[in-house]
């Protein structure tokens, strides 16, 4: 690995474009769970922007207060690093931005990209994902990604009209295996089969494994816990010292 200088605070990237400015970098994901001590919006802000210091070309913030903290706090230091959001409710089935209400606060919270779930299992207000997206559009400005865990919710989301496709849910709805690392069989597949960014993200926990997911055809890679989670880090390393 080598020692890179930080990147300037300000104007990182002009590009209106928010995908665009992602292309081919590291955005990171900047997320604290409910008890957790660092679960604090000025906390994940002061994160954010250590990764922008660090050259992060976007960053990945979870619930509406954290997204209005960082999305302020770019604002006042003039940072144009794209921000995606979402909103987790709950722990298991849809709960990445699950419905048309939990995206539109998101995107007026700050967002520039929407992180939602993009699989094709049922949502929770019983719109379909289509009509979550052009609800979206209707009342804002930002573009969609869409979290996948196959290729076939991929294929469906695209049809659905998002901006760009995650790897995000691969290896947590069941349709493909938990992998130690990202999943780099999907990556392929969308890669091949989907005309749109598509953002490898989930279990990618070292720069090595960044590199081969962007060589793979990844438009961006998003990390989170293995940069942005102490707790989890920690535990790696307390295994490896107790095994
Ligand atoms: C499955 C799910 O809920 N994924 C979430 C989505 O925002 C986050 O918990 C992950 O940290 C994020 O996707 C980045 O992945 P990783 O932390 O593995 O680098």
């Amino acid at each position: 690995m080598t020692d890179r200088p930080p990147t300037s605070l300000a104007g990182t990237d002009p590009s209106p474009d928010p995908l665009v400015a992602l292309r081919g970098g590291l955005v990171v994901s900047c997320q604290a769970y409910p008890g957790e001590a660092m679960r604090d919006p000025r906390t994940m802000t002061q994160v954010a922007l250590a990764a922008v210091e660090g050259g992060a070309v976007g960053i990945r913030v979870q619930g509406i207060e954290d997204i209005e903290h960082v999305t302020r706090a770019f604002a006042e230091a003039g940072i144009t690093v794209p921000v995606t959001g979402l909103w987790k409710d709950g722990a298991d089935g849809v709960f990445i931005t699950p419905t048309l209400r939990h995206a539109v606060a998101v995107a007026r919270a700050g967002a520039t990209i929407v992180a939602i779930d993009g699989t094709r299992r049922p949502r929770p207000d019983g719109l379909s994902l289509a009509a979550t997206v052009a609800g979206l559009r209707e009342h804002t400005s930002a573009l969609v990604m869409a979290d996948c865990g196959s290729l076939d919710d991929a294929l469906a989301a695209r049809d659905a009209g998002v901006d760009a496709v995650g790897t995000t849910l691969s290896g947590y709805t069941g349709e493909r295996p938990r992998t130690q690392g990202p999943d780099l069989e999907l990556l392929a597949q969308l890669v091949e089969r989907i005309d749109l960014p598509v953002i490898a993200e989930g279990r990618v926990h070292s720069p090595a494994q960044a590199r081969t997911a962007l060589d793979a055809g990844a438009w961006a890679v998003v990390v989170g816990t293995a940069i942005t989670h102490p707790t989890t880090i920690t535990g790696w390393f307390v295994d490896a010292l107790s095994a």
